[in-house]
């Protein structure tokens, strides 16, 4: 079927060929010479591009994992996830290898289709949302009152937007630790293009096993990481290590509200769905969380969802809420985001199942789409509910008499 080409276009290439017509043979060759390296030069910086601030299309990748081994990877992943209501990762002992593995599929397309910041914001009134974002991360600086020349730890760094962001604004240095190889490097390479790698280092280890020695940090956070762990207690037993006595640890929490109920079969499968599509082990309660850290030596000096409930300015001390959600907020609501065009998520999956059809991207990389496409569903569906937030705010404090016999 012929195509109809608007008037103005038609009658736009009419009167450039025309004025083509009009030049001398060797200007036509130079114009056609220069036509030729420009269309080569785009097309190499689609294809290959470097220290890019996020891949192109063409350019996503399965991380650390080679790209011919991406699909295996997936459906291992996939099968790693028991079929019972609520079962999470069967065999826990395998979590850490199985993030590492789905941080690897996940973190080209996160940073294509989100960002540099791995995690939800409440978007704030008249702020956008690279703001709202911002302030997330610098909301974490204030509360553990960082300093400049002071040494931070940042639990789960990603590829390290928080960390670039609460470094600038404190002026402290963050040390940033994830288990996947392939943040680091992005991580480093975004470090250093955005002027912030004297203030930052990161290196790759189990956040459940850490590299540093105890009395270290002089503040530590995690955003939405530690629902990684395979027994939260894990993770903030080694933050409490690293931890100087009488500093803070603050982190956003991936938790059930009070709202939640484990009898209620669609919220269990909205929290499964959530658990598979964000390599979760299983998912913790509000309380689970609070209790946790009390558990490994932490006295509890802020406990808050700031999906429901606006922040106070500080200091907190002795100030520990029920947990359940103080008045409310008046920003728009983390998961509004996720919803972004009405057909973004669509759009988005035609473009990576063409580059996969045409042999572009690593076979497995659009069911890894798939994947998240249908997760963005049930973590609304958790939001909209109120059974889950990815932004339970925890402030603990190592007591400044620890470690004293
Ligand atoms: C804290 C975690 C990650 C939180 C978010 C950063 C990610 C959770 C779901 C992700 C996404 C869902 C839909 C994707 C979309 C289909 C794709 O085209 C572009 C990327 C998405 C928007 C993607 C981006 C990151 C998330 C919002 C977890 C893992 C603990
Ligand atoms: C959702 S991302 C959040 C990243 C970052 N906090 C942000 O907000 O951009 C979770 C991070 O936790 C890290 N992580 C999960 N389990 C880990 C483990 N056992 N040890 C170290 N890092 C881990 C992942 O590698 C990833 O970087």
């Amino acid at each position: 079927m012929a195509v109809a080409l608007p008037k103005a276009v038609t009658g736009a290439y009419e009167r450039l060929a025309g004025e083509f017509d009009k030049l001398s043979t060797t200007q036509k060759y130079a114009v056609g010479i220069a036509g030729g390296v420009t269309s080569l030069y785009l097309l190499a910086k689609v294809l290959k591009g470097s220290d890019r601030d996020k891949p192109t299309t063409l350019q996503l990748s399965g991380g650390s994992i080679e790209a011919s081994k991406v699909k295996t990877e997936f459906d291992a992943y996939a099968d790693s996830y028991g079929k019972n209501a609520g079962e999470g990762i069967t065999d826990r002992s395998k979590t850490v290898h199985l993030v590492d593995v789905f941080y690897s599929l996940v973190t080209d397309i996160y940073e294509w289709g989100w960002g540099q910041s791995f995690h939800f914001s409440p978007k704030l009134p008249n702020k956008d949302l690279r703001a709202s974002e911002a302030a997330h991360e610098a909301r974490i600086a204030a509360l553990l009152r960082l300093q400049p020349g002071q040494k931070a730890l940042d639990c789960g760094c990603g590829v390290g937007g928080p960390m670039r962001t609460v470094a600038a604004v404190s002026g402290a240095h963050v040390t940033g630790i994830t288990i996947n190889q392939y943040q680091v490097d992005r991580a480093k390479t975004h470090n250093a293009r955005q002027g912030l790698a004297p203030l930052t280092d990161v290196v790759r280890g189990d956040f459940t096993n850490m590299p540093f020695k105890e009395n270290t940090f002089d503040g530590a956070y995690a955003i939405e990481a530690t629902c990684h762990a395979p027994k939260l207690e894990q993770v903030y037993g080694e933050i409490y290590r690293v931890l100087k006595p009488g500093s803070y640890f603050v982190s956003y929490e991936w938790v059930s509200t009070k709202d939640f109920d484990a009898n209620n079969a669609e919220h269990v499968k909205i929290m499964d769905e959530i658990n598979f599509g964000n390599g979760l082990p299983e998912m913790r309660t509000w309380k689970e969380a609070e209790d946790a850290g009390k558990g490994v030596g932490f006295e509890l000096v802020m406990s808050l969802d700031l999906a429901t409930a606006s922040v106070v300015a500080g200091p907190w001390e002795g100030e520990s809420s029920t947990g359940a959600g103080a008045g409310s907020s008046p920003s728009t609501a983390w998961y509004e985001r996720l919803r972004m065009g009405k057909y973004t998520h669509a759009i988005n999956h035609g473009i990576v199942s063409t580059v996969d059809a045409l042999g572009l991207a690593p076979k497995g990389l659009k069911e890894v789409h798939h994947m998240l496409v249908e997760v963005a569903k049930s973590l609304i569906q958790g939001g909209e509910s109120g059974i889950f937030t990815p932004m339970h705010l925890l402030l603990f404090r190592k007591p400044a008499a620890a470690n004293k016999k």
